[in-house]
């Protein structure tokens, strides 16, 4: 009876997808657009391949970008909805930067009443999107950047006495990554002292098993993930949510005892929530007027200009944004979690690399040991590791940890010097990690060769995007890259590391949707130097 059932459910929803999709094979066609050709059969082997969990993310974007091979741009026809994919470098600096304000927002829900922690910086749209952005941009200034050096290096040399402390065993690295940049984001978000390395080791840690969850994919979350973007409307009409409520009432929770337990004791703290609550009092004073925010911006504008530049907030709704609880839990929350799985799997894909090219990891120590051989490791010390600035570059190239970016186009935009319009309301894909690895825009694009970024500024504009572009690039991209470096550092000034024969060789990548991974994990020897 069940599997009588579950077939004629399979049916009835082939059939439906079968009807939907025939009508609207030609959509692009008559928009006259440009589109990558495709057929019910395409779609429908891409739904199993979707519902299945059969590719990898980077695979599923090199289909989408070989789909179009010999195109600028091009419309596809998508599983649920349409989109517009953009290959050519120059039109997708437009987008990013020159024409931003056609394409400022994310396609992405905001649910404030029903999810409040949806509320943050990542999915806000238009003006709100401006005035937060604005508000929080000082967030990672130099001077800022600084001050979290110490954070720092205190979780990197947890992660190394770690390290230290199991002799002659391999460890596998994405797990030891994601725990050290926990430790920094939560001391630097809420100056909390997590320690999650202790969670390997079995120790119990709410924090560490509340953030684990944001991204593990069991079949629950996936059906939720399949329902949400399937049927959007539905999902929204019964209050579907992908992250589960437990975990979201914890981050709440956290949040709001520590601001009542600073509020009620008068404390101060060195760290990202406290800004907020500043900027929360300001707001209850000034009625949360963005303008204030520009006395502070004007103190970096010159060290820092890249934080601040093009973030128009003369539109009028863009001048007032007023702070309250809610957006300080939910962008604490986007930090944790946006920041935790793209730093770990940025350090994952550089051990890996580095370990594969003995060379490069000799150059790396050379450099630590020659700058560190008259001054301690600080701020100064690691910006000025030329060699290592490349390696990481050459990572993100290699493995950018977000394989494509999104826009929403919220006004009818014209392509300079064609007849073809992108319309409001289409999403546009950036597929970044394709571009990264086409041998146009990289030659060789296989070979890992931090020498590509001898001289960044030479990299063609619209070919490297790890951390996107334009107003709305990562607003921690400094520090993201900083934490990188130092741990890649501390590991490098004491160990030397090889692959251990316990990682599955040549690597494969898991096939979960959101995030990058290498199926049986990384696993690493490391080697005390002499
Ligand atoms: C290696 C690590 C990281 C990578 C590769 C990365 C990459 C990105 C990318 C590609 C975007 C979208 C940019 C665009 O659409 O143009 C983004 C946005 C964002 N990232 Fe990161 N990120 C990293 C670490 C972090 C960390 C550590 C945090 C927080 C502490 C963070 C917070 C954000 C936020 C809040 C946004 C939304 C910005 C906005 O819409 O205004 N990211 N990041």
């Amino acid at each position: 009876m069940y599997i009588f059932v579950t077939a004629f459910l399979g049916a009835v929803i082939l059939l439906l997808f079968y009807l939907k999709t025939s009508q609207k094979l030609n959509y692009f066609q008559e928009r006259n657009f440009p589109y990558a050709k495709t057929s019910v059969h395409e779609l429908l082997r891409k739904m199993v391949e979707f519902v299945l969990r059969l590719k990898s993310i980077d695979a599923v974007v090199q289909d989408i970008y070989d789909s179009g091979a010999g195109m600028k741009y091009f419309g596809q026809i998508g599983l649920h909805k349409n989109e517009i994919v953009i290959r050519d470098p120059d039109i997708i600096y437009n987008i990013m930067i020159k024409d931003f304000s056609y394409f400022m927002d994310r396609p992405f829900p905001v649910d404030e009443k029903n999810d409040p922690l949806s509320a943050h910086l990542f999915s806000l749209k238009g003006d709100r999107w401006r005035g937060l952005r604005y508000k929080l941009a000082p967030t990672f200034t130099t001077g800022k950047l600084r001050s979290m050096f110490k954070q720092l290096t205190e979780s990197s040399d947890s992660i190394t006495n770690y390290i230290s402390s199991k002799p002659n065993t391999c460890l596998e690295v994405k797990q030891l990554s994601y725990c050290y940049i926990l430790d920094v984001i939560a001391s630097v978000a809420f100056g909390m002292k997590v320690e999650a390395h202790k969670y390997l080791d079995g120790e119990k840690s709410e924090f560490v098993e509340m953030s684990l969850r944001f991204f593990r994919m069991n079949n629950m979350r996936y059906f939720k993930f399949f329902m949400i973007t399937f049927f959007k409307s539905f999902s929204k009409f019964i209050g579907l949510t992908l992250t589960e409520d437990d975990v979201k009432a914890f981050f709440f929770d956290l949040v709001k005892n520590i601001i009542k337990y600073r509020e009620e004791t008068g404390t101060k703290s060195n760290d990202f929530l406290q800004l907020l609550i500043n900027m929360k009092e300001q707001d209850e004073e000034n009625g949360g007027r963005v303008e204030e925010a520009r006395k502070e911006m004007m103190k970096h504008e010159e060290e820092d200009k890249e934080l601040f530049e093009n973030l128009d907030t003369s539109k009028k709704g863009a001048q007032h944004f007023k702070i309250t609880d809610t957006h300080l839990a939910a962008n604490t929350f986007v930090f944790i979690s946006g920041g935790s799985e793209s730093t770990s799997t940025a350090l994952t894909f550089a051990l890996l690399e580095i370990a594969c090219n003995p060379p490069v990891q000799q150059r790396m120590q050379e450099e630590i040991d020659s700058v560190l051989m008259d001054q301690e490791l600080s701020f100064s010390a690691v910006n000025s590791m030329t060699y290592l600035n490349q390696v990481v570059l050459e990572v993100f190239r290699k493995h950018p940890p977000i394989a494509l970016l999104n826009r929403l186009c919220v006004q009818d935009y014209k392509i300079p010097d064609t007849d073809h319009v992108i319309r409001k309301g289409d999403e546009i894909i950036l597929p970044v990690s394709s571009i990264h690895n086409d041998p146009e825009n990289f030659p060789n694009p296989e070979v890992f060769d931090p020498d590509r970024f001898l001289y960044p500024d030479s990299i063609r504009k619209g070919t490297y995007l790890p951390f996107g572009m334009g107003p709305r690039f990562c607003i921690a991209m400094r520090f993201a890259i900083l934490s990188v470096k130092v741990l890649l550092v501390k590991i490098f000034m004491a160990y030397s590391i090889k692959i251990s024969p316990k990682t599955i060789m040549p690597i494969k990548m898991k096939t979960e949707f959101f995030t990058k991974g290498i199926q049986g994990g990384l696993w690493i020897d490391f080697e005390a130097r002499n």
